[in-house]
């Protein structure tokens, strides 16, 4: 179990951000379009230089490479890359079965989902299966920009209980851009805003 923090991190018209997130716990970030919310997952995931430090537990962004930071501190993007050709090509072969099953009945897709082509994914399928594939990688911390965008209301509910959940029981500090209100009422532990190049706390009813 590992805290996430933030240590005067800035980017673009971001000012020095510092926040500490705890195992387990939620925190949702919202602000205007364009105010830099994207960037700043980003620049935590190491995908973006920045000024400040980020620290997992005892270990600083610095202090590894990109790409094994980012299998630790993983970012899911609002729009999803796909390389091969079917879905269950880009889960490890070492994603047990049980995983793969309860993940799928969960987000309400058919157990062949891992057969598809990734061609004929709608948007939707698309963002489900990334946090999917995601989550099946054992991330220690997680940066979701908008994972219930595409979406509709029965499964932004289902992938929202889901995602809680498994973000509970791992332990996993997680900062969750958000744009709708009813959202962060419902999943956030704690609320901050972009306003006037910096965070701000926002209240979340208990
Ligand atoms: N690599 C870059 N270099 C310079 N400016 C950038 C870069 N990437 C993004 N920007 C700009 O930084 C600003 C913040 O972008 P960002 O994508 O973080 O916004 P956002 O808050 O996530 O917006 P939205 O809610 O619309 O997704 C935007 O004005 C964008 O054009």
């Amino acid at each position: 179990m590992a805290k996430l923090q933030l240590h005067r991190v800035a980017i673009g018209q971001l000012n020095a951000v510092d926040l500490t997130i705890s195992p387990g716990e939620i925190v949702c970030l919202s602000g205007a379009s364009g105010s830099g919310k994207t960037r700043l997952l980003r620049a935590i995931a190491d995908l973006e230089p920045h000024a400040g430090e980020v620290v997992l537990g005892d270990t600083e962004q610095s202090a590894l490479p990109g790409h094994r930071w980012r299998s630790a501190v993983m970012l899911v993007p609002a729009e999803s890359a796909w390389w091969h050709d079917t879905v269950g090509e880009h889960f490890s072969e070492a994603t047990n079965r049980q995983f793969r099953e309860q993940t799928l009945q969960k987000l309400d897709l058919p157990a062949e989902a891992f057969d598809w082509q990734v061609a004929r994914l709608s948007s939707g399928e698309k963002q489900r299966l990334a946090l999917a594939r995601a989550l099946s990688r054992k991330p220690v911390a997680l940066l979701l920009d908008e994972p219930t965008a595409n979406l509709d209301k029965d499964n932004t509910q289902r992938v929202e209980t889901w995602l809680c959940e498994y973000i509970r029981q791992q332990q996993i500090p997680t900062l969750w851009v958000a744009h709708h209100e009813d959202q962060i009422q419902r999943v956030a532990d704690r609320h901050f805003r972009i306003v006037d190049s910096g965070i701000k706390e926002r209240q979340v009813t208990p």
